[in-house]
């Protein structure tokens, strides 16, 4: 295992859910962190809640399918940190409904969020790893991306593309000592999904979540754990 501590980490969609967990789970193994969001009392809000661990956090307002604003952002963070370790690529939008009333439109921005989103952040913050040969990237995909179903099929898209772009970055990165992986989470119990009618004991937790991908970044990094696969226990899934 080796140890985080004095590591910088950016953290997209990092002031709730998934990727605010994350962001304080970081910071507890003495992981400095920006976070990236939309909603800035959101984002200052979770910046106080992670502050507490004594850990240096920035708290960056800007859209992930926006080009300029994340590299406006990204380059805020270099000034600050000296180097960006750690990167986890959460930021992302659930749309559902039947294909043929869906507008292309809505398709449209749920593919900038959730798939250009992560290219934006990959294309401002891999130059930086790859010049100082190591680093890490966690890119949240979902157990959608993996199978679909009806009233899925356009997440799904979305899902499945993030899927394919980090198999093939992971195999261009491994020579310069980067990992580049992807998780996928089933039912977790956030506002992304909203009212399921799940029973909440029946769901993943964000906070599991977080623990996957801070035990996952803590494996020595001769070591890359691909994928991680989670199942919640609820009907949703089978
Ligand atoms: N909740 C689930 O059941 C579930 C399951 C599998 C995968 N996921 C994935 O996990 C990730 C995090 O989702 P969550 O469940 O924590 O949801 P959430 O809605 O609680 O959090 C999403 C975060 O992304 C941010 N975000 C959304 N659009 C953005 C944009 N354009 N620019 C910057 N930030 C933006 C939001 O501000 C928020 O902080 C998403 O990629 C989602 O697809 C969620
Ligand atoms: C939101 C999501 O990704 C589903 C539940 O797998």
């Amino acid at each position: 295992m080796q140890n985080l501590e004095g590591k910088n980490a950016i953290i997209t969609g990092g002031s709730r859910g998934i990727g605010f967990h994350t962001a304080l789970n970081l910071a507890k193994e003495g992981v400095n962190v920006a976070i990236m969001g939309r909603d800035e009392k959101a984002l200052e809000e979770a910046k106080s809640e992670i502050a507490k661990t004594g850990v240096e956090v920035i708290a960056i307002s800007a859209d992930v399918s926006d080009e300029g604003g994340v590299q406006s952002a990204v380059k805020e963070v270099k000034e600050k940190f000296d180097s960006i370790d750690i990167l986890i690529n959460n930021a992302g939008m659930m749309g559902s409904g039947p294909f043929l009333e869906s507008k292309t439109e809505d398709f449209e921005k749920m593919m900038q969020v959730n798939v250009f989103g992560m290219y934006h952040m990959l294309q401002a913050v891999l130059p930086g790893m790859v010049e100082q040969k190591s680093g890490d990237v966690v890119n949240v995909a979902s157990v959608s991306g993996l199978r679909s179903g009806p009233g899925g099929s356009l997440y799904s898209a979305t899902k499945f593309a993030v899927i394919g772009m980090t198999e093939g970055l992971l195999k261009e990165m491994r020579p310069h000592n980067i990992r580049v992986s992807y998780l996928t989470p089933s039912a977790v119990n956030t506002s992304l999904i909203g009212n399921t009618k799940l029973q909440e004991e029946t769901m993943t937790q964000p906070e599991d979540i977080a623990d996957i991908i801070v035990n996952n970044l803590k494996i020595h990094p001769r070591t890359l754990v691909k994928n991680t696969e989670m199942w919640a226990t609820n009907p949703l899934e089978k």
